[in-house]
């Protein structure tokens, strides 16, 4: 049974959605790595948008928004559950020391004639016991805390009793994109898929899709008011410069936080403990005596500008929900909502236009969205004196749907590279003829600076030629992995930030240059985990263009004869099985020596080509540029209009019913 939606992360952020789509009708399920292993585990709980004084408005808006949820959101679920969430409304105080006393508070208004604002007599009077270094501070009422952990349970006890599909370890390893949808997740028990995805993953989400959320690790303890204090003494959370103190109602108290930029690196650490401890013992002294319970350490999910990643994504069916960084708690009624908004009924909230992915793509103008080539593409060839399109030619084609490798749009359906060339003059006007969009560059050739390769980067026009590095020259999978990995920095020094295509090749053997199907197999799988497209060259092989197309790959790439052999098509049958079977571009590679071959491959269905020796190694380049460009389209039209069936007598062209007898 496939669900309606098909969430992956089951921390604060997957299992609210879950919950919140449940109620709303839908069928849902929620595949999750390990409910434990999140951020929502590792948390404060505190619920504090006047607190962490947000500077971005609409980040200050959706905490607020979101916080004003809380009472009747956690009401809901305690309701749906019998159990406690731990909500509390208890106010946050930020004391402050001598020489912490901001002129003005947070809306810009003087110190001392802000609402929020507390003198010395009256902030130890709130909150009893807290250092005499303490001069004042901010009393922040609307603020609380929620205890997180009991949150998470209540969560997921009301998804289980909604009748969510709870799916522990279960770990996503890649999205299968095709034509830019989503048609399934590949996880370590098989192939799921849904009618919509949701990427909820945390700090983990660049292992699934080239999203820029990185991990920001926290480190915490937790000590216990001792039995022999019979009372609270802490009621009201304590936010202080790089700590905070967060009492809960159970006689815990929790305190936090490190905020550290060291990658996925476990563990508490001596330094990051003492840290904690000084500074909350500044702050409130009597805390040294308290008998401390657990360490623990977590990974928020941190993006650049510290907002969160919320709404479309470059696939029609996949909502991304992620990036909450320090306050996914307390976003995580908010963000339920709009979420659960956006799929269920399109409901688009305008404030969502801040929080969109496509943010992190704007610096560069000529490029849109994560994987939508935005370049506004000649439709045939960049080449004034093109012969392409022709009016009526050009109808026909605008019939075609266009070439869609992992969501990105492409209008040329030619493929070149940029070896062989007598000069790099000539390389550059043949590829401009060829009117390609996609050219492959040998990323060991440019960074060895091989003949015709030096000068490649302002050789050609990157903003209306998309680049794709390929690992010519390796003959291991691990090789191609590190080769690609460079490239992919290529592709980002050029400016296409967000290019993370890879032509993989892995070819061990120098004297036929046929790739290795193991290696190559290998290699897909991790460079798809890594969140690349990958477009791997193949022998002929309907099996492994299967397989690859399983792991993830964005196409297959089957070769025609061997690379460079302009042999022209001797692998005609087995591509025609893969053109049957495949659900992702096919592209016929390598051996291609002639227009009339480039048309016959377009033909059988190809849904592109990659040529380059039979162009360069010609005795006009250019000319043979366009003449391939001309053949692909004539080859792909006449795809399109059908072939005649073959007959095995003649038959007469002009009919004979209707003409004159004696
Ligand atoms: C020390 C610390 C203190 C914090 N304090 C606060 C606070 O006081 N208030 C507040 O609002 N926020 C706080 N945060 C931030 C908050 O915890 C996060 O923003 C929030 O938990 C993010 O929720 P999430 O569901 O997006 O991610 P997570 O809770 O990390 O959940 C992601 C889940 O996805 C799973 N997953 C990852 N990859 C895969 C995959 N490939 N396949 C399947 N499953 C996968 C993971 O195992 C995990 O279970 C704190 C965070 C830390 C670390
Ligand atoms: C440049 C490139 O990627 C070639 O290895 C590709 O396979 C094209 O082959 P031909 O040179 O035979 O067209």
């Amino acid at each position: 049974m496939t669900s309606d939606v098909l969430i992956i992360g089951g921390g604060a952020i997957g299992l609210s959605l879950s919950v919140e789509l449940k109620l709303r009708g839908a069928s849902v399920t929620v595949l999750c790595r390990d409910f434990q292993a999140a951020s929502t585990q590792a948390a404060a709980g505190m619920l504090a948008p006047d607190a962490e004084k947000i500077d971005n408005q609409a980040m200050g808006l959706l905490c607020r928004r979101s916080c004003a949820l809380y009472s009747d959101w956690t009401d809901k679920l305690e309701q749906l559950t019998g159990l406690n969430t731990g909500y509390w409304p208890c106010g946050i105080l930020a004391p402050v020391y001598q020489g912490q006393v901001e002129k003005v508070d947070a809306l810009g208004i003087p110190t001392h004639q802000s609402p929020y604002w507390r003198d010395q007599a009256a902030i130890h009077q709130y909150q009893s016991g807290l250092t005499a270094e303490v001069v004042g501070g901010w009393w922040y009422p609307e603020d609380g805390q929620v205890d997180n952990r009991a949150l998470a349970n209540v969560l997921w006890t009301a998804a289980q009793s909604l009748g969510v599909q709870l799916k522990d370890q279960v770990k996503v390893e890649a999205f299968l994109q095709q034509q830019g949808e989503v048609i399934g997740v590949r996880t370590n028990t098989g192939i799921i898929r849904a009618a919509h995805y949701v990427l909820a993953t945390g700090a983990w989400s660049s292992e699934l899709l080239p999203l820029p959320v990185r991990p920001r690790k926290g480190q915490m303890l937790r000590v216990g008011v001792p039995e022999f204090i019979p009372e609270l003494p802490l009621t009201r959370v304590l936010f202080g410069e790089n700590i905070y103190i967060v009492p809960r109602r159970n006689r815990s108290i929790i305190i936090g936080a490190t905020n550290e930029d060291v990658g996925f690196t476990p563990h508490n650490t001596p330094a990051g403990i003492q840290t904690l401890l000084q500074q909350a013992i500044r702050l409130y002294p009597q805390l040294q005596d308290y008998p401390i319970q657990e360490f623990w350490w977590g990974f928020r999910p941190a993006t650049p500008d510290e907002l969160p990643i919320l709404g479309g994504s470059h696939c029609q069916n996949l909502t991304l929900a992620t990036g909450h960084y320090r306050n996914g708690i307390l976003l995580a009624p908010i963000t339920a909502a709009l979420i659960a908004d956006l799929i269920c009924q399109q409901k688009y909230d305008p404030i969502l236009s801040n929080f969109h992915y496509s943010r992190f793509h704007r610096q560069s103008s000529t490029f849109t969205p994560m994987f939508t080539h935005s370049a506004n593409f000649s439709q045939v060839s960049h080449s004034p004196n093109s012969l392409l399109p022709i009016e009526d030619q050009t109808n026909y084609r605008s019939t075609d749907s266009p070439l869609v490798i992992a969501g990105k749009t492409f209008q040329s359906r030619l493929m070149t590279g940029t070896g062989k060339y007598r000069s790099i003059q000539e390389m550059q006007q043949s590829i401009l003829a060829s009117g390609c969009q996609i050219v492959t560059v040998a990323v060991r050739r440019v960074q060895t600076q091989a003949p015709g390769h030096e000068g490649l980067a302002q050789a050609l026009d990157w903003t209306k030629i998309w680049m794709l590095p390929n690992t010519a020259g390796c003959e291991t999978a691990e090789e191609a992995i590190r080769v690609a990995r460079l490239g992919r920095e290529m592709a980002k020094l050029l400016g296409q930030e967000d290019n993370n295509f890879v032509k993989l090749e892995v070819i061990p053997d120098p004297k036929y240059l046929l790739p290795d199907p193991i290696g190559t197999l290998q290699a897909a799988e991790q460079l798809v985990k890594e969140g690349f497209a990958v477009l791997p060259y193949i022998n002929a092989d309907p099996m492994l263009a299967k397989r690859l197309e399983d792991v993830g790959c964005a196409t297959v790439m089957p070769l025609a004869s061997p690379i460079g052999s302009g042999q022209g098509l001797k692998t005609t049958a087995n591509i025609q099985i893969i053109i049957e079977n495949a659900r992702i571009p096919v592209v016929v590679d390598a051996g291609i020596g002639s227009p009339s071959e480039a048309a016959q491959a377009m033909e059988l269905g190809a849904d592109a080509l990659l040529i380059n020796s039979a162009i360069a190694l010609s005795q006009t380049p250019p000319a043979m540029a366009q003449a391939m460009n001309l053949a692909a389209v004539a080859g792909r039209l006449a795809y399109l209009a059908g072939r005649m069936p073959l007959k095995t007598y003649a038959s007469a062209s002009s009919p004979l019913t209707g003409t004159i007898t004696n």
